[in-house]
């Protein structure tokens, strides 16, 4: 494994700023790319960011911050993306800098809007960027525990293990265990359905129902999790291990999730507009139900809860209707 590689974080919101806190642990330097200039310049005066987790302190002699995307991906050989999915095709537009020889690992969850794929298969086909150089970071973990050093579990998954090691030993410390895995395709479905899982529970939740049925939905979604994947990329792959069941649980069950926020004003009775008005901004599953039901179409695996929140998210199905059917279907 060599020494001194570089790496950079790209965004400047929860996550971005968790995955800075952890790599400055390891490393004497890191780049980090966010767009917002005042932001900048509050950390480079005050060592915190103004905006997100903003109890963390940096030691600003490690941090090359840069509100120029460019530079973050010409300093670097490792890149880790922390921006939400829908963003994530805007950002790289403005790359001018090439990505070839560069690692990229994604911590990102959720579908390329303008693609339908996961961020793996966007640099994969839209950057001919080879799957030995392209990762996965994954949890289950909350940016808002690791920012209070909470016990953390995250994986690292990707085509090279060595490339998962470096990402590994570089993220790790004491309170953040990492471990790798190989499973960068299915590792990165689990953490896309889960969100569409955690928007079901939501609505549930708005609807009504209680913590005996939220426990119904997540043991059906990760059985339909198990099916789904299988048929997409098919591995030997324990789908209790923390990457999937853990970061399904943890999402699902967590208030703080926007995917179940954004459910849970679904079964209010919130048009998908105005939840998403109300969050200012799209909760990640509402992009990923729509690949995933479509990509479904050919793979054929059973799978009523996607099917459910498809239809109340894009088929304008009354929400009370669609999960009265859907009692029927889960055991
Ligand atoms: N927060 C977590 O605990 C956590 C954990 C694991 C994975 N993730 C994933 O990390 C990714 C980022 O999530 P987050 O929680 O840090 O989000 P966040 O809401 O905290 O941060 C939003 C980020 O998006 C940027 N942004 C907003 N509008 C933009 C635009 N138009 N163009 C470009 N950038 C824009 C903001 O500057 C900020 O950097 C998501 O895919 C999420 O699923 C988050």
């Amino acid at each position: 494994m060599a020494d001194n590689l570089k790496f950079a974080v790209i965004g400047g919101g929860s996550w971005a700023t968790a995955i800075a806190k952890m790599l400055c642990v390891n490393l004497p330097e890191i780049s980090w790319y966010m767009r917002n200039d005042a932001a900048i310049e509050h950390i480079k005066t005050h060592k915190h960011n103004p905006n997100y987790l903003s109890s963390v302190e940096f030691d600003n002699k490690k941090l090359k911050l840069t509100n120029d995307i460019n530079e973050a991906v010409a300093y670097a050989d490792y890149i880790i993306f922390a921006i939400p999915s829908a963003f994530l095709n805007g950002e790289l537009e403005k790359l001018t800098v090439s990505l070839k020889d560069k690692v990229i690992f994604s911590a990102i969850k959720g579908i390329v809007p303008e693609t339908s794929l996961i961020v793996g298969e966007h640099f994969h086909y839209k950057y001919d960027i080879p799957y030995y150089n392209i990762g996965v970071i994954t949890g289950p973990c909350h940016a808002e525990e690791v920012a209070l050093e909470r016990l953390s579990y995250l994986t690292i998954a990707c085509g090279d293990p060595d490339k998962a090691c470096t990402v590994a030993k570089n993220l790790s410390s004491n309170y953040i265990k990492a471990k790798i895995s190989d499973d960068i395709i299915g590792t990165e479905y689990a953490a896309m359905l889960k969100n569409i899982y955690s928007i079901a529970a939501g609505i549930a939740h708005g609807l009504g129902y209680g913590d005996n049925f939220q426990s119904v939905i997540m043991s059906n979604a990760i059985r339909e999790m198990k099916k789904f994947i299988k048929k997409v990329h098919k591995m030997k792959r324990n789908i209790n291990d923390s990457a999937y069941l853990g970061d399904l649980l943890v999402t699902g069950y967590s208030v703080f999730s926007r995917n179940r926020m954004f459910g849970n004003m679904i079964g209010k009775g919130y048009t998908v507009q105005a939840a998403q008005m109300e969050m200012s901004m799209v909760a990640e599953g509402y992009y990923a139900v729509k690949s995933a039901y479509k990509l479904n179409q050919g793979y054929g695996a059973k799978t009523p809860i996607i099917d459910a929140v498809y239809a109340i998210l894009y088929e304008g199905k009354e929400a009370k209707a669609v999960f009265k059917k859907l009692t029927e279907e889960l055991d």
